[in-house]
């Protein structure tokens, strides 16, 4: 559906995006992860086409977004913040997506927000930021837009409202077959989300993760040796230990078989014990475990 290409993108003169390639299918959501100033935003908006790239393209079924305007009625931008409609009630708000959006559902968005009980005819200022947040949700899902762009969606949201959220976000992609790109700093929120998680890193792509692999090609596990942890094991390149109490090593392996398993189980040791495997562990092998996403 969508197709980024080779992506680059400056910003004040200094390179933002970096040859920046990814595809988006139907019904996907896709995870945007990466520290402060990764560039989460400026891809955000350069893939809306709020803002234009040096080099490279994105096509949204094969036509280039920013050469053919009318494309951009296909997807939706919500900003983190909903500042600009302070001013207005949700129902002037919703208008104004009307008047841009063809496809708008002036129904759906009538429905939502009652289901989510939050007046229509209310200036946004008074709203609190849950309201906000959600508000901006429902315009946007009610463009019946393809793909939905959300940049840092439960920013600021409490737990409840934050679940609230989450749940109806895979609810539209389950029901609509909608996409979401979602920019976040929860690596939690993410991984109960979203399909992909595309790691960004001062503006490029350092790994592509598709969550349901995930399991089949890192393995975590908790091991205690007899004697002292044998160091041709903890040499491999593809074995990181990631903690170390007392005697018990957690160990993170990457591959796709189980090679290095066996050779862990070949020393005997007196604990080997698997762990259920996050996308957090991927982060500290990948990543060296900067916690700051
Ligand atoms: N309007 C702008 N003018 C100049 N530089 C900008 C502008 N917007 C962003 N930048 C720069 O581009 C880089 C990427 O910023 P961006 O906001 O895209 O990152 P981000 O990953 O969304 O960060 P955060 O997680 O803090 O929101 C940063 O170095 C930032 O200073």
């Amino acid at each position: 559906m969508l197709s980024v290409k080779q992506l680059s993108k400056e910003m004040d003169g200094r390179p933002t995006l970096r040859d920046i390639s990814f595809e988006v299918g139907r019904s996907s959501i896709i995870g945007l992860l990466g520290r402060n100033g990764a560039g989460k935003t400026t891809l955000l908006r350069t893939i809306t086409g709020i803002l234009d790239p040096e080099d490279g393209c994105v096509e949204f079924e094969g036509k280039d977004v920013h050469r053919t305007p009318e494309c951009r009625h296909n997807f939706v931008y919500v900003p983190d913040s909903t500042e600009v409609f302070v001013g207005y009630t949700p129902d002037e708000w919703a208008r104004f997506y009307a008047a841009i959006y063809p496809n708008f559902d002036m129904e759906y968005y009538k429905h939502l927000m009652e289901r989510f009980d939050l007046p229509r005819q209310k200036k946004v200022k008074h709203f609190s930021k849950g309201m906000k947040a959600l508000t901006a949700m429902v315009v946007a899902f009610s463009t019946r837009a393809s793909l939905i762009l959300l940049d840092e969606p439960t920013n600021g949201l409490d737990p409840i409202v934050k679940k609230q959220v989450l749940a109806y976000l895979v609810e539209e992609v389950a029901e609509s077959g909608t996409s979401l790109i979602i920019s976040s700093h929860h690596l939690e929120e993410i991984e109960r989300i979203a399909d992909t998680v595309i790691w960004l890193k001062e503006g490029r792509i350092e790994e592509v993760t598709v969550l349901e692999r995930l399991k089949d090609t890192l393995h975590k596990l908790q091991v205690v040796f007899k004697d002292e942890a044998p160091s041709h094991l903890f040499n491999r390149s593809n074995v990181k230990v990631i903690s170390k109490v007392g005697r018990v090593y957690t160990v993170l392996i990457e591959e796709e078989g189980t090679d290095t398993l066996r050779l862990f189980e070949e020393e005997d040791p007196l604990l080997f014990e698997a762990m259920p495997i996050r996308l957090e562990d991927l982060f500290d092998f990948k990543l060296g475990g900067e916690r700051h996403v």
